[in-house]
């Protein structure tokens, strides 16, 4: 749990709106209506996109090499060979679907707190935008038991047992991940005290609904952002997700059976001294459901992270050093301008 515990505990609180009843509206309300502002129109590319973030297999040997490489030109990249069972994938997602297939007022019974980070509800940067997001979301941090209970009285042990084991083995995927990145940036991964013993690092499990939507190119599933966290890992049978790419604009990312789509967050652009991508990405909506879980990393609180210096990595630091609660913390406040405000 940790740091990410806090995130966005500080954005407006009583502005916090509920997920509709999405099975019971016909009509996209006025408040999910998305003008189309420039580029940030949900539907310039609904299409499948010419180019595409890298594919990487985790037992290639050239594996270090690409996922650098990925990590600077794009920021994100899919990932097979790795070793997370389909079966929990699977299981995943239909223990998501069962949760959010419950009726809404027993969901409810797992509303997020006000300022709190763990429960159902809209995302956490709702506050930030003037329209409503056509979005259910049901984020775990620590041990899910507490609310699901609430939500589900007499199956959640099955529920909790898969988001438990999933938790759990992409924890340590990601640990895998960030030793290899570490190597590349010169770090010493023997020598982190964190990663050695992970006990204080904070992750979060992110369940997504996108339910069918009967106005899909004027919705948003999910607004653009770039996550608060070292690595997110992310699993979705389904496209939906788009990346922005410099000088290509938004990009469809088409999922392929079996891999996780891995993306570098802002705590490892920092540390990366800028050279790794952030990458900005949002979710546009189709008339049939989606779901998506994605797990999100990050060092315990108290670290403090600092760009790294070498001739790859650059000289002259562009961001000040921030502690991960600290940061945390800025981006809740400020959102989209929490990078900038950090640059030296
Ligand atoms: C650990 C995290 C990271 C969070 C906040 C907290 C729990 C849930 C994550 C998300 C998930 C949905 C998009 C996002 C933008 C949101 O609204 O909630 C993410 C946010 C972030 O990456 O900043
Ligand atoms: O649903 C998706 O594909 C993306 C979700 C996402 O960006 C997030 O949970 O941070
Ligand atoms: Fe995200």
């Amino acid at each position: 749990m940790g740091a990410l515990a806090e995130a966005y505990k500080h954005s407006l609180l009583d502005k916090q709106p509920i997920p509709l009843d999405y099975g019971s509206v016909r009509t996209l309300p006025e408040s999910h209506i998305w003008l189309d502002q420039s580029d940030e129109s949900p539907y310039v590319a609904y299409s499948t996109s010419p180019i595409s973030p890298p594919v990487i297999d985790l037992t290639d040997p050239d594996a270090p090499r690409l996922i650098i490489q990925a990590c600077e030109t794009w920021g994100v990249f899919q990932l097979i060979g790795h070793d997370i069972p389909t079966k929990l994938m699977e299981d995943v997602e239909s223990e998501a679907g069962k949760l959010f297939g419950l009726p809404v007022d027993q969901k409810l019974k797992a509303l997020r707190s006000p300022g709190g980070g763990a429960g159902y509800g809209l995302p956490h940067i709702s506050p930030f935008f003037n329209k409503c997001m056509w979005h259910e979301g049901f984020t775990i941090m620590g041990s899910p038991i507490d609310h699901t209970r609430q939500l589900w009285p007499q199956a959640y042990q099955g529920f909790c047992e898969t988001m438990v084991d999933y938790q759990n083995q992409l924890k340590a995927l990601t640990e895998q991940l960030i030793r290899i990145i570490f190597k590349s940036l010169n770090i010493n991964s023997e020598e982190v005290d964190w990663l050695k013993d992970s006990q204080g690092s904070s992750t979060a499990l992110q369940l997504n609904s996108y339910p069918a939507c009967p106005d899909p190119t004027r919705a948003m599933g999910l607004a653009p952002h770039t996550d608060t966290s070292l690595i997110t890992i992310l699993q979705s049978k389904t496209s939906g997700l788009q990346v922005f790419k410099e000088g290509a604009g938004w990009i469809l990312v088409q999922p392929i059976p079996g891999a996780l789509i891995v993306n570098v967050g802002d705590f490892l652009h920092i540390l990366s001294n800028g050279v790794f991508t952030t990458v900005r990405h949002r979710v546009v909506v189709t008339q049939i459901q989606r779901f998506s879980a994605a797990h999100f990393y990050a060092p315990p609180g108290d670290v403090i992270v600092s760009p790294v210096m070498s001739k790859d990595f650059g000289e002259v630091p562009r961001y000040r050093s921030v502690s991960v609660k600290g940061y945390v913390e800025t981006k809740g406040k400020h959102f989209e301008k929490a990078l900038s405000l950090i640059k030296k």
